[in-house]
């Protein structure tokens, strides 16, 4: 096999990369910003947002425990059938509960399809600064409950392949660590 041969090989393996974290700690924005450098590389990125995947596949769930978890079901069913064709399937989703993202990963690990899983770890105190979507302040103003690390668990992950401390970070060096994981495994 030529270099050449070898080269094509690495960026035509897919991979599920999953960004959990709270609500505004950086998970959509590190994944388009990694999507953008892994197309840069010639690989085939698809980005499977939380917001697009809730208006469509998971229309009409709720963040009741059993929606999220089904929810993230869906998407992690999605992200390995893309994973295993080759494609990178970067998942900004907050996925709260540890048991079903364990699910998420048995099912890649079934499918010998590669997962990775990533902590966007910003703490609450700055996620409710960013609070991008105004949800933080909703739910103080008693607007909204339920919010994921405020009045709703997010169970933290115990052994995830990379935490992020955004809160030290630009959005490139939140982005370059991932991409350095990849590569270090050979997915990129
Ligand atoms: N109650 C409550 N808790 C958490 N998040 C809420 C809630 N209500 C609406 N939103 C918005 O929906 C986005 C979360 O959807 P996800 O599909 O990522 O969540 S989950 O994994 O099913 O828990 C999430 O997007 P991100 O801010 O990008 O994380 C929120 O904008
Ligand atoms: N290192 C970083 N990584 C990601 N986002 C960051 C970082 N530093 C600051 N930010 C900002 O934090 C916000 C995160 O919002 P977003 O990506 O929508 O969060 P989430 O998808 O987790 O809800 C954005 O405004 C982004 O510019």
């Amino acid at each position: 096999m030529t270099n050449d041969q070898i080269q094509e090989n690495h960026v035509t393996t897919g991979a599920t990369v999953w960004l959990t974290g709270l609500p505004s700690a950086g998970k959509t924005t590190i994944a388009y910003e990694l999507a953008d450098r892994l197309r840069a590389g010639g690989q085939r990125v698809e980005v499977l947002d939380g917001d697009e995947i809730r208006a469509f596949i998971s229309a009409g769930l709720g963040f009741s425990r059993a929606d999220r978890h089904t929810n993230v079901q869906r998407i992690g069913f999605v992200a390995e059938l893309l994973a295993r064709n080759g494609v990178k399937a970067l998942v900004p989703v907050i996925a709260p509960y540890a048991d079903s993202r364990e699910a998420v990963r048995e099912r890649h690990e079934k499918n010998r399809t590669p997962y990775l899983e990533i902590h966007v770890a910003t703490p609450v105190e700055v996620c409710s600064e960013r609070d991008v979507k105004g949800l933080y302040a909703k739910q103080a103003a008693g607007e909204l409950t339920g919010l994921t690390g405020v009045d709703d668990p997010y169970q933290e992950p115990e052994a995830p392949d990379l935490r992020i401390e955004s809160q030290h970070q630009t959005v490139q060096e939140s982005a370059a660590s991932v991409y350095a994981l990849l590569s270090e495994r050979g997915l990129a």
